[in-house]
């Protein structure tokens, strides 16, 4: 099912002579994580906007959800997309609650089920409440604030939520933490989730899909295998770095190259087990240590796929398409 859907999506803004965005056509399935990547004044933020209706394309048509959101009130369509930015956003003069139950207020939950609601989404985000709840945004720290930030866009439990380089602003250790926590929720809550970053290892690590723009336009959108092992031109080679594929390989997750396991498929006690999270580096050592011609890919202790030297071959194999 399809939650968001580009149609000839376009923007140019008041007196400029280029477009913003120019003619996105694109469909985000339910429940993925799709990263827009490209480099800075791609127009990546403002596609973003324009979903929520903090900016209005000048011209075609955005669905969310099915429905054309020029026929949704603007306030009440925000109320239905998380939104995720940079610092935070956060209300200094509010605290952690206050903050976290702004949607809550506005759909107009019970005092009750908004505490509630707060005290879940901290311990969530794993912050616990009783340390969290009663701070001001200034009492935290900038990964702290972010995580407050990911409570509060989830709230009123969005489908669909919008992030624009939400850890941009972060060290890099918090930011690797932050990225395995939306990974955790991920898993968890199957949000559909539409990410703004200009980091290609950020893109890599979280996407379902990556969507390319340059100069406002759509250059490729696919799997972050597919970009890596398939780009589309040398500018998509480039951005994504494609020269250097063991620092790839330790990027691309073992789920993005593996084949799934037949229904019937049992794994043999000897032979070697990796998670379908587990990157495509440490699963060329453990093929390489054990000398074993295929992993078994686990998930909760279940064969959910197979994974071969091809696989992680084919995946180093980068050619420049057409
Ligand atoms: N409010 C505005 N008025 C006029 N032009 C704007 C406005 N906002 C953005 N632009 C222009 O639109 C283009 C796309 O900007 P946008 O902020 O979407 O890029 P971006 O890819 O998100 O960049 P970055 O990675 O640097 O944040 C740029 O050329 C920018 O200068």
């Amino acid at each position: 099912m399809t939650a968001i859907e580009f149609s000839d999506a376009s923007l140019k803004f008041p007196g400029s002579s280029r477009w913003a965005v120019d003619q996105v056509n694109c469909e985000i399935e339910r429940g993925k994580l799709v990263v827009i990547l490209g480099p800075s004044g791609c127009g990546k933020t403002t596609l973003l906007k324009m979903v929520n209706r903090l900016y209005e394309p000048s011209a075609g048509t955005i669905l969310v959800n099915g429905q054309d959101i020029r026929r949704v009130k603007a306030t009440e369509l925000r109320q239905q997309i998380g939104y995720v930015i940079q610092q935070s956003g956060l209300f200094p003069h509010m605290t952690v609650a206050q903050n976290i139950g702004v949607v809550p207020r506005l759909l107009g939950w019970e005092k009750p089920r908004t505490q509630a609601r707060v005290d879940e989404l901290l311990n969530l985000v794993a912050l616990p409440p009783e340390d969290f709840r009663d701070r001001y945004p200034a009492q935290l720290s900038g990964g702290q604030q972010q995580r407050v930030g990911v409570a509060r866009a989830l709230a009123g439990d969005p489908q669909v939520i919008l992030m624009d380089e939400p850890f941009g602003a972060i060290d890099a250790i918090t930011r690797t933490a932050l990225q395995d926590e939306i990974l955790r929720l991920q898993q968890q809550l199957q949000k559909t989730i539409l990410f703004v970053s200009h980091d290609v290892e950020e893109a890599l690590r979280l996407a379902d899909r990556i969507l390319i723009l340059r100069a406002g336009q759509v250059v490729q959108y696919d799997t972050p295998f597919n970009i890596l092992t398939r780009p589309a031109n040398p500018f998509v080679y480039e951005l994504m770095g494609a020269d250097d594929m063991v620092r790839q390989l330790g990027l691309l997750r073992v789920e993005t190259a593996m084949t799934d396991a037949p229904p019937d498929y049992r794994h043999t006690e000897a032979e070697p087990t990796i998670a379908r999270h587990d990157s495509l580096r440490e699963a060329l050592s453990l093929i390489l240590r054990t000398g074993a011609r295929q992993l078994t890919v686990l998930e909760n202790d279940i064969a959910v796929g197979i994974l071969t030297l091809e696989h992680i071959r084919d995946s180093a194999s980068v050619g420049v398409g057409a």
